[in-house]
């Protein structure tokens, strides 16, 4: 009786928010701001700078200390984020120490929250699809971290299909349990999706929107109290989903949101002893995570993506814009972005590299097609372009120059689309390797070209990597992509013909493979393998054999 009461109160209170705002939304639609919004992307700027703030324990604080973060394309100041040093962690490890290790729901447990989640994902869906709310998370993913409308509004679409995807009673399903009969009377076992309890998600710059919510609404649903991390150069766009939330009515107190360093992080971690910590980022955090979380960790870390072009040569132009935006869209900052091209040397007869050579050439700063580079500056990427180009054989295919005519700040990186051409042979070569594969976090791929009989030695240089992200075989030979498929790895992995490397949507896994502690997102087997773990309950409850008999000791 007492959950029915709760459940009818979650609901009213979900309901009667989302409804009001509603209304005050259709009312006030010639009104310039959105009821739920702090900001107005358009006009953040040195003299009107945004200010990011933190939750714990449900309310929204400051904190003494300001982080100021320049405008990556003009290098103004424009964002202040409240960031928490290492004194000021105490309320934060109070707060999700509050949350015991069964979590906040579970089967057993308030099970009407799994129902609430439906409802919030229902409400947030529809807020996402109102263009004017679309609109201005699109524009707020491009002042923080700049790329093309068409890249930024994808992640919000993604968003918006990944909550519809659970709403209603999605949730509940995620967490469906299973039984099997048991050797006698009233025995039976029964598998059940349990959650972590405490739990951290650390995530990058790149998908200021999509990494965070999908993360996040998976750890709720399954019961977690997360503490949620956002790159400081980016949090700006999640401390407004967050108010989006609450208006859809997430429980404040619900999700703790931290703006911080690293170190201070890793200090919250660990005085918290939070039981699952997702970190989605660079390889090197997350070995050091790995360590200091002592395994108690889920990882999506780098990925040095490779294409191979099959020997089937077909439709040339539609190959080429694949690989083009695959490399370049977001100026290439994309965990599942094109790293390397191993292209059959009957694609090197055809005029597929100048036609990507023209498709990067259209590239351009004033639509973000190509942009500032986040975390490698100018001089970092073309030094790397000139040690390849010292490998015998290499040669620069296109781009390898700054781009001109801008005021992106020295801190971050801008060049134009780069392409350079390093021999197969040349590559495998002990002293090499490790240099082309470097994974260069920017608008830079390697291309290199293999005879018939050479598969081989693609597939040697595959095994060899270390980060196993997203592949693509682009063929539609069956047998060419059975080999392929059969000796690799990568998580995601598309094949075929019309096969990429990103534009990973919600309605499949994405995560790298081979790594028991590799993350996923985006779908319910995601969800559960991340934020959830197998709990076996055995009942047995009898009834007692009419003739049974104290046994002898074994
Ligand atoms: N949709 C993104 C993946 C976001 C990941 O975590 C992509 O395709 O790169």
């Amino acid at each position: 009786m007492n959950r029915v009461v709760v459940s009818r109160e979650f609901r009213a209170r979900v309901t009667q928010t989302a409804l009001s705002w509603f209304s005050s939304f259709h009312l006030s639609r010639c009104v310039h701001s959105l009821p739920f919004a702090t900001v107005e992307a358009e006009e953040i700027s040195g003299s009107l700078p945004a200010e990011v703030h933190n939750i714990v324990k449900g309310k929204w604080t400051k904190s003494s200390t300001w982080n100021t973060i320049v405008d990556p394309l003009n290098g103004e100041p424009f964002i202040k984020v409240a960031e928490i040093d290492e004194t000021g962690i105490q309320p934060f490890v109070d707060s999700l120490s509050k949350c015991p290790k069964h979590g906040l729901h579970n089967p057993f447990k308030a099970p009407e929250r799994y129902l609430m989640y439906g409802d919030i994902s229902a409400k947030a869906a529809h807020m996402l699809s109102l263009p004017k709310v679309a609109d201005f998370f699109t524009r707020l993913i491009q002042r923080v971290a700049p790329k093309s409308y068409q890249q930024a509004y994808g992640e919000v679409y993604v968003t918006q299909k990944f909550l519809e995807n659970f709403s209603g009673d999605q949730v509940r399903f995620l967490a469906r349990s299973f039984g099997v009969p048991g050797n006698h009377l009233g025995q039976q076992s029964n598998g059940f999706r349990w959650p972590y309890g405490p739990v951290a998600i650390v995530t990058p710059f790149n998908f200021p929107l999509e990494i965070p919510v999908l993360q996040l609404m998976g750890a709720l649903y399954m019961g977690n109290k997360p503490i949620l991390k956002v790159d400081s150069k980016v949090s700006l766009v999640m401390d407004q989903m967050m108010r989006l939330l609450h208006y859809c009515g997430l429980p404040v107190e619900d999700v703790d949101f931290i703006n911080s360093d690293g170190k201070t992080m890793n200090k919250l971690l660990l005085k918290a002893n939070t039981r699952m910590t997702l970190f989605t980022g660079s390889s090197r955090v997350a070995e050091k995570l790995a360590v200091d979380l002592k395994g108690r960790v889920k990882l999506e870390d780098a990925g040095f993506d490779w294409k191979i072009l099959g020997p089937d040569v077909q439709e040339e132009d539609y190959v080429a814009w694949v690989c083009d935006q695959d490399a370049y869209a977001c100026s290439g900052q994309k965990c599942s972005a094109q790293s390397i091209l191993f292209m059959h040397e009957n694609w090197s007869k055809t005029s597929l590299l100048s036609k990507m050579k023209d498709l990067a050439e259209r590239r351009k700063l004033e639509d973000l097609t190509i942009g500032p580079v986040l975390t490698y500056t100018t001089e970092a990427m073309l030094e790397h372009a000139n040690k390849l180009l010292q490998i015998s054989g290499s040669k620069l295919l296109f781009g390898g120059e700054p781009l001109e005519d801008h005021s992106i700040p020295p801190v971050y990186g801008a060049i134009k689309p780069t392409a350079i051409y390093v021999p197969l042979e040349e590559m495998l070569k002990e002293n090499n390797y490790e240099l082309v594969t470097r994974e260069i976090f920017g608008p830079f791929q390697v291309v290199t070209e293999y005879k018939k009989d050479q598969l081989p030695l693609v597939l040697d240089a595959l095994e060899r990597m270390h980060a196993h992200l997203t592949a693509a075989v682009v063929s539609n030979d069956p047998h060419f992509i059975q080999e392929v498929i059969g000796n690799t790895v990568n998580g995601t992995t598309y094949a075929g013909l019309r096969a990429r490397t990103t534009g990973a949507p919600q309605n499949h896994w994405f995560g790298p493979a081979g790594d028991p502690l590799g993350a996923g997102i985006g779908t319910p087997e995601a969800i559960k393998l991340v934020w959830s773990c197998h709990r076996e309950i055995i009942y047995d409850i009898g009834p007692m054999p009419k003739q049974w008999e104290l046994p002898p000791s074994t």
